[in-house]
């Protein structure tokens, strides 16, 4: 494809007469081709700037950088905003996309949604993925990618891929970093949800209010002028939400307790799951989900109203959601000990996830509810004693232990969680024995909660070149735990 028939489709003025042919787009210098069109981006840890000699040496046909930058010798897109006009220029290149597109965002719950969401998609018959940190999944394989929303690149070459293999319909997660990156714009997104806000990434950004508006640009900017925003109403966010939503003209499309398009009437736990009583289009509709909790009917409401603000059928929609199968990590149960107390793997790791996980499986448990978590490293310091807090008041015995204690010092880690725990807490540092230990102490009736890395493989530990990452899977652990003889608390 020809550079300036690629700037004309996205509305740019190619920069003088340097015309070639875009053979692809990079952000990273490394992997800059003969054709590409190279992204240079002042970031967090470099300057993409300082590589702009070394795209040109490799062949690049453009940069897309800001109009301070030094570009020689190949055509200059400048743009004070750089992520974004590289979005838009490769967002012609990358060509076909799946027809229909949602996003969402949150601090909890977007991967759960964007893959209730596939499912019930799927369930419809149509072809469907999801996009975020289980990586990109269809029915037949899920691949990683690292990130919860990927790079610009990653992203739209994934959208292009999926169109080709025959997917028609993608829901992905548009992580506050993501957004505020320009990580996954260009295709028309049909529409958007809210699930939430509470604590977390302080460290990236720096007030709530920032974090909020971050996210934000979903409604403000991402979501297509005529599509629909949908918002999970029973959130201390959730006006605010609706705000942004009514200020850029969009429909709404809202759910819970406080919705009134999706209104959730009420809600009764069952052994495995729960039964969900919803007024939709002046009907009440009974539904049996087989999840537990109430963050996870949350997620599933919200799942359908995606669903249905994008032509779905609502009958077969509220049908198929007594179909919907656990999400990985989320609520997990990775398996039942000797003794009969079930384990679960959850992927809570800010404080407002862990009481909804928490709050969760309360019901369900007779004796005692046991409590394995920790903080990650190198991130958010502020949400450590709040978590330690919740989990503290909450659960009836708590064990601190690590969660890819990165760069940081995992017993400094350990000690700013167990900072907010005045009711007390022990403290097992290695994983595998705080898994070991709360196996151990549980009786019948009693029920395990091991929180923090979900469907994670490993633990992080060291940061930069001294990064590694120690195989580590909190399903598999447990099922190993429940099955060998573990050291009972007192002994540690
Ligand atoms: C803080 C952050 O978000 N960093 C991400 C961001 O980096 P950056 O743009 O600041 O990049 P940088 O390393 O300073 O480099 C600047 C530019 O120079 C380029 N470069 C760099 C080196 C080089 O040799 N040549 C070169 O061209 C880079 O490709 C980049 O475009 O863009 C990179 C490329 O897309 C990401 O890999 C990187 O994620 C880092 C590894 C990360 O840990 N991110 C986490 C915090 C994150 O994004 N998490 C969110 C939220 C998760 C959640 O939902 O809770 C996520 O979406 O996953
Ligand atoms: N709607 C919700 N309300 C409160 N807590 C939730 C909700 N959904 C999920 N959680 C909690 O958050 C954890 C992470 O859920 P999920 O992976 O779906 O969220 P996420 O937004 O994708 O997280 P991340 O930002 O890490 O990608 C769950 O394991 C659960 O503990
Ligand atoms: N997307 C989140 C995941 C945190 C998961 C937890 N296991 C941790 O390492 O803190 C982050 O990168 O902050
Ligand atoms: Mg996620």
């Amino acid at each position: 494809m020809k550079l300036s028939a690629l700037a004309t489709m996205s509305g740019f003025t190619l920069p003088g007469d340097r015309d070639g042919n875009v053979t692809g787009f990079a952000i990273d210098h490394r992997k800059v081709a003969p054709g590409t069109v190279f992204g240079a981006f002042p970031g967090a840890r470099v300057n993409g700037e300082d590589f702009i000699p070394a795209a040109i040496e490799a062949g690049a046909v453009a940069i897309v950088a800001r109009a301070e930058a030094m570009v020689a010798g190949v055509a200059h897109f400048a743009d004070a905003e750089p992520r974004r006009a590289f979005a838009r220029l490769a967002q012609g290149f990358y060509q076909p996309v799946p027809e229909t597109l949602v996003a969402v965002t949150g601090t909890n719950g977007k991967t759960s949604t964007v893959e209730l969401t596939r499912q019930l998609w799927r369930m419809a018959g149509l072809r469907a993925a999801s996009i975020g940190t289980l990586g990109v999944t269809t029915s037949d394989e899920s691949v990683s990618t690292g990130l919860t929303s990927p790079d610009i690149v990653t992203f739209l070459s994934n959208m292009t891929g999926l169109a080709r293999e025959g997917v028609t319909h993608v829901a992905f997660e548009a992580s506050s970093h993501g957004l505020s990156q320009f990580r996954s714009e260009g295709p028309r997104v049909a529409a958007a949800a809210f699930t939430n806000l509470s604590r977390d990434h302080l460290d990236y950004h720096a007030t709530m209010e920032d974090y909020f508006a971050a996210k934000m640009r979903l409604f403000d900017e991402v979501v297509a002028n005529d599509g629909t925003a949908v918002v999970w109403a029973d959130d201390a966010w959730s006006g605010k939400a609706v705000a942004h939503a009514e200020a850029r003209g969009l429909k709404l499309f809202t759910v819970g307790e406080r919705g009134t398009d999706l209104k959730l009437v009420s809600r009764a736990p069952t052994l495995l799951g729960q039964t969900l009583v919803v007024e939709h289009a002046g009907q009440q509709v009974k539904i049996e989900v087989p999840l537990i909790g109430a963050y996870q009917a949350a997620n599933a409401l919200v799942a359908a109203g995606l669903v249905l603000a994008t032509g779905g059928d609502a009958k077969q929609t509220f049908d198929a959601m007594k179909r919907l199968q656990t999400v990985r990590g989320r609520l997990e149960r990775a398996a039942v000990s000797s003794r009969g107390a079930p384990i679960y793997v959850d992927y809570a790791h800010t404080p407002d996830a862990l009481e909804a996980a928490i709050a969760a499986l309360r019901p369900h448990v007779s004796g005692r509810l046991i409590v394995v978590f920790g903080a990650g490293g190198d991130r958010d310091q502020g949400k450590r004693p709040q978590m330690g807090r919740v989990a503290c008041r909450n659960a009836d015995t708590v064990i601190v232990t690590d969660d890819n204690p990165r760069g940081e010092d995992p017993a400094a880690i350990r000690a700013m969680v167990l900072a907010g725990c005045v009711e007390g807490a022990m403290e097992i540092g290695d994983r595998r024995d705080a898994i070991g230990a709360a196996i151990a102490e549980a009786g019948g009736g009693d029920i395990v909660l091991v929180a923090g890395k979900g469907h994670e493989q490993g633990q992080v530990v060291g940061s930069g070149a001294h990064a590694r990452v120690l195989p580590f899977d909190d399903v598999t652990v447990a099922r190993e735990m429940s099955g060998a003889q573990a050291i009972p608390l007192g002994d540690h």
